[in-house]
């Protein structure tokens, strides 16, 4: 069991946060990484993990603290996996509405029993920046894509993704109960099991 006062949140996405934020609750006092830079690092690996470490010891070094990283995307079958880990990048830089765009156009002639897709949330806890054994989390959340946006809550691809057990877009669904559903909120739970909180 490791013994924290103070954990960084190593994200630069206002909606991550306050998902992590959340399911965090009071188990350990929680910065963000917003406090001591604005520069967000270069993704460079080739996994979600890889990507989720990267993020945690650049935020580790920065701060001089426990970092935690969260790396996530949205894995579409008929797209073979795409965009996954280039998820926040499908449309170029350009935002979510952009990347919501992008995907619903490729999709357009993909038939209903062909829209299968997977959230995908690794997450990375460094204890400091030089950690050779980061403690590693992940989660999946199965649902389909729409054919148009649904929903006005969470972020990112929420409201193209179809979350067939309570039968409403993801940006349908009240803050908790998308934080006991999510992708997120599964690989949450395992790490806070693994921290014993
Ligand atoms: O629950 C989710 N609901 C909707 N969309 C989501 C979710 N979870 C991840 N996503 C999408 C958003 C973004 O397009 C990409 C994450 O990219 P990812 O690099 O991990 O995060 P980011 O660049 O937004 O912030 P940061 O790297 O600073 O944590 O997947
Ligand atoms: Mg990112």
């Amino acid at each position: 069991m490791i013994d924290f006062k103070e954990l960084v949140l190593a994200s630069h996405n206002a909606g991550k946060l306050k998902e992590l934020q959340a399911m965090l609750g009071d188990a350990v006092r929680v910065r963000s990484i917003g406090e001591f830079s604005s520069v967000e690092p270069e993704e460079t690996g080739l996994s979600f993990v890889e990507n989720a470490i990267l993020k945690a010891r650049n935020a580790a070094r920065i701060s001089g603290l426990p970092a935690l990283a969260d790396d996530s995307g949205l894995a579409v079958d008929a797209l073979g996996g795409a965009p996954g880990i280039y998820s926040a990048r499908y449309a170029d830089g350009q935002g979510d509405a952009a990347n919501n765009a992008k995907l619903l156009a490729a999709l357009r002639d993909v038939p209903d029993a062909e829209r299968g897709a997977q959230f995908v949330c690794a997450l990375a806890l460094v204890r400091h920046a030089d950690d050779p054994l980061p403690i590693l989390c992940e989660g999946l959340w199965h649902g389909s894509i729409l054919h148009e946006a649904r929903g006005e809550h969470g972020f990112g691809y929420d409201p193209l993704f179809w979350v067939p057990e309570t039968e409403c877009s993801s940006a349908e669904l009240p803050a908790e109960q998308k934080n006991r559903l999510s992708h997120r909120a599964r690989a949450m739970a395992l790490l806070l099991q693994r921290l014993g909180l």
